[in-house]
């Protein structure tokens, strides 16, 4: 039997932002109990004295991941994010120090394009406004600015998993579906792919959108396309808050140049649900605001739990990295009667090389290797005699380019 590189019992897991309860049912069911649990994310100078000698870290949008954070995670050897979007992890220092970031790209598809479905129905009728005179004592019983969903045009920028998702529902509303990616897409339904971002806006009576937050997404909705939006028609984001400059909203919402918004993503969010949130969108009654909650379902949640505390304990005890956002992907079985052993190194020239003719010389028999590269780093998985296990880990600290290693429980 391998000698374990680090017992489970001593391998600390780090949870943030209140990550479902499935989570942690998933992590004990495999043997991993030493689990840090917080319901809310952390400040930068808390997070670095709690992720300082953690394993792995499991959170969700809020908690910042930035480079001065990773720097110091000096034990840190995955990290799983309890949602879609990795933005809030700097995903290129994780990868630099051999980090496989996780994510659940599925799981909160449907809540997402559920909640926007209603807010197109809800905008469409103008029950936001209804809704908020109504609790002030008054009665906007009028047909004026109401409208139905059928036969109306939404135009999705991001089609993707949630924009595609939501183009089925909203057809079956009788909406016409068009759409803007910068990928070619195979359109679901009856749904029209729109080579112009411009043209698409100028078309929709609702636009909705649903990319993720990169540099080329940064404002892409600003003066100058809300200014392309249709007299009387409703934005959506349900995607993040980086991709609209709400000022530019505001201000067409105030000189009713569109009928209305609903938002869920603000380019600042309060850390806590104790904060208070700031944004020149309070106030507007035509204006849906929701915080941050779009694919906050408990299916969702539970879901997430599973998946994402699955890859995390896929990891730690196999090594497998399939679907890691950042990472080279490897896909691995359990291991049987060998010791597994993981090699982390910069991308460069001879590594594996190295390490063959490393155990070659003291005798360590490979009883399998895998191999996967990205541009920066690559990633070796060896296989070898268990009472050779810990000799071969310490052939593979001295090699040239070496980020990280372990050694992995064996079965
Ligand atoms: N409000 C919430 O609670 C949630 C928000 N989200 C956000 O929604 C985003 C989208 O989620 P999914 O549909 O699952 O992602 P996805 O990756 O399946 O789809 C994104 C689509 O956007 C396209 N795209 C990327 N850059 C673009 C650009 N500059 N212009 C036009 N299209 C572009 C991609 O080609 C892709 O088809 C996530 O990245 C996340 O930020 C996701 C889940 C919950
Ligand atoms: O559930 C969360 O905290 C964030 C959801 C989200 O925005 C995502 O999945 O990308």
């Amino acid at each position: 039997m391998a000698k374990h590189s680090l017992d489970k019992d001593k391998i600390k897991i780090l949870l943030l932002e209140g990550v479902h309860q499935s989570a942690v049912d998933v992590l004990e069911r495999a043997g991993y109990t030493n689990i840090e649990y917080h319901k809310a994310s952390l400040g930068e100078e808390a997070l670095i004295a709690s992720i300082k000698d953690a394993h792995f870290v499991g959170l969700r949008s809020r908690t910042q991941l930035s480079e001065t954070v990773l720097s110091q995670a000096d034990k840190l050897v995955g990290i799983g994010c309890f949602c879609i979007g990795t933005n809030q992890v700097n995903l290129k220092v994780a990868e630099k120090l051999g980090i496989p970031v996780f994510n659940a790209p599925f799981s909160n598809t449907r809540s997402v394009a559920e909640l926007v479905l209603g807010e197109i129905i809800m905008l469409l009728r103008g029950i936001p406004q209804r809704n908020a005179m109504a609790h002030r004592g008054g009665w906007l019983k009028s047909a004026s600015g109401s409208f139905e969903a059928r036969g109306k045009t939404l135009g999705v920028i991001g089609y993707g998993h949630i924009g595609t998702q939501l183009g089925i529902l909203a057809e079956t509303l009788g909406m016409r579906v068009i759409f803007f990616d910068i990928e070619d897409k195979l359109p679901l339904g009856n749904a029209q792919q729109i080579h112009s971002m411009q043209e698409l806006i100028a078309l929709a009576d609702v636009v909705s959108l649903h990319v993720p937050e990169t540099p080329q997404t940064k404002e892409m909705i600003g003066e100058a396309e809300l200014a392309y939006m249709k007299k009387g028609s409703i934005l959506i984001n349900a995607s993040r808050g980086t991709v609209v400059d709400i000022d530019a909203l505001a201000s067409v919402l105030e000189a009713d140049k569109i009928a209305g918004a609903a938002i869920d993503v603000f380019p600042v969010e309060p850390k806590s649900n104790d904060d208070e949130f700031i944004s020149p969108l309070r106030g507007l009654d035509n204006v849906i605001l929701t915080p941050h909650v779009g694919g906050s379902t408990q299916e969702a949640q539970e879901n997430i739990g599973i998946e994402v505390a699955g890859k995390l304990a896929k990891y730690s005890d196999n090594g497998s990295t399939m679907t890691a956002v950042n990472f080279p992907e490897v896909s691995l079985a359990q291991h049987k009667d060998t010791s597994r052993l993981l090699h982390i190194h910069h991308n460069q020239p001879g590594v594996l090389i190295q390490i063959n003719q490393a155990f070659a010389e003291k005798g360590i028999n490979i009883a399998a290797q895998y191999l996967q590269t990205t541009n920066e780093i690559g990633y070796v998985v060896m296989e070898v005699d268990s009472d050779q296990a810990e000799e071969a880990l310490e052939q593979m600290k001295t090699i040239d380019g070496t980020i990280r290693t372990r050694l992995l429980h064996s079965h």
